[in-house]
């Protein structure tokens, strides 16, 4: 079952960030200002951005022996610790990267009017504006979003394409079709970090439904008093992020209670494990809160696929990853219904897990 839309939601009035930048004020609205406690406090944030592993592909998919066990240790590392890692030598041309980047630029760069055309429903991640957005005085977020729930029938929702030339649709097909190969194999190789059998989760996903998100966070006159995506985990199972080359450096994930920034690498793509992947393994590889940060000079662009299985699949956690000394900590549900819940709250942390987390009864 896919996410459908709730109504009526009353969220008032969203100012669109980026004519907010064209009015080149000093200030921000009210509504994009944080709480104290929510502040992204960018002058604080450590910066050792070689921490964030990095997994070189090419010696899992062509390495020989030695070399593909030496990655699948730092694989095993890499989600174990940090939840996040960025992939080099993925195998995707970089053509494909940029076209998608050019393609997501030129959407953005549309009058508002033109962009307008196809509204964000609240409590859908389907076309313009801002998503997770269910009340009058929820913050806003200093992001611009355009999102295609791809699923496997992409082509269906390209239609909501402006214009949608054939080259939009060819790149867009081009990059979903690439990424979603990348998809598979890092779940094949997660799995054999997990010591299981390479194709368990392509065997137990279905159909994987895909979904694209383009985040546009425009220059900010004051980033010290916005987010540009509110703190979350992801609700997939794996999420392919390319950070836009010359944007801002903006992404940042929580480790040990810091907010650690993501350095782009060229051409390399970050990946992060969701909570679907954190439920199966019965919390050993944990979906990590991450959030954007603004910046007062440079804007900022990143395309985001999020791989999950099927919607009509019932997930838990794996009988292989439990055990006396790790009992489940998740419930079994339906995947469809984890998305509309994920789908239909606010960004807040990993907050959304709650959903299918069991709390140990006191026993008397
Ligand atoms: O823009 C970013 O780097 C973060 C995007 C993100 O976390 C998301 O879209 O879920
Ligand atoms: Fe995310």
């Amino acid at each position: 079952m896919a996410p459908t839309p709730i109504f009526p939601v009353k969220v008032g009035h969203i100012d669109d960030v980026q004519e907010l930048r064209k009015a080149k004020q000093s200030n921000v609205p009210q509504r994009f200002v944080r709480d104290m406690a929510e502040r992204p406090e960018l002058a604080t944030t450590v910066t050792h951005p070689s921490d964030i592993p990095v997994i070189d592909l090419s010696n899992l998919v062509k390495g020989g022996k030695a070399r593909f066990q030496a990655e699948i240790l730092k694989l095993t590392a890499a989600c174990e610790e940090w939840g996040f890692f960025q992939v080099i030598n993925h195998g995707i041309d970089v053509e494909v990267l940029s076209d998608i980047e050019k393609m997501a630029m030129e959407f953005f760069m549309l009058p508002l009017e033109e962009k307008q055309k196809y509204p964000m429903a609240p409590g859908t991640v389907q076309g313009y504006g801002q998503a997770f957005v269910f009340s009058e005085d929820q913050k806003l977020d200093w992001c611009n979003m355009f999102a295609l729930g791809l699923e496997p029938h992409y082509m269906r929702n390209l239609s909501l394409w402006p214009k949608n030339p054939p080259t939009f649709s060819e790149s867009i097909e081009n990059y979903s079709r690439e990424i979603r190969k990348l998809c598979k194999s890092l779940m094949s190789f997660i799995a054999v970090s997990l010591g299981l059998n390479k194709d368990v989760f392509e065997d137990m996903f279905g159909v994987a439904v895909q979904a694209v998100r383009m985040n546009y966070y425009p220059a900010c006159p004051r980033p010290d008093l916005v987010m540009g995506l509110s703190p979350h985990s992801d609700g997939s199972a794996l999420t392919v992020l390319q950070q836009g080359k010359g944007s801002s450096v903006g992404l940042q994930i929580l480790k040990n209670n810091t907010w650690v920034p993501v350095q782009p690498i060229p051409n390399a793509l970050v990946i992060n494990i969701g909570d679907t992947i954190e439920v199966l393994t019965n919390g050993r590889y944990k979906s990590v809160e991450h959030r954007a940060v603004t910046n007062k000079e440079k804007d900022r662009l990143s395309i985001v696929t999020f791989y999950a299985p099927s919607y009509d699949i019932e997930l838990g956690p794996m009988p292989e990853l439990m055990d006396e000394k790790n009992p489940t900590k998740f419930r079994r549900y339906n995947h469809g219904e984890y998305s509309k819940h994920y789908v239909t709250n606010k960004l807040q942390g990993k907050k959304t897990l709650e959903f299918a987390k069991i709390h140990p009864q006191a026993s008397f």
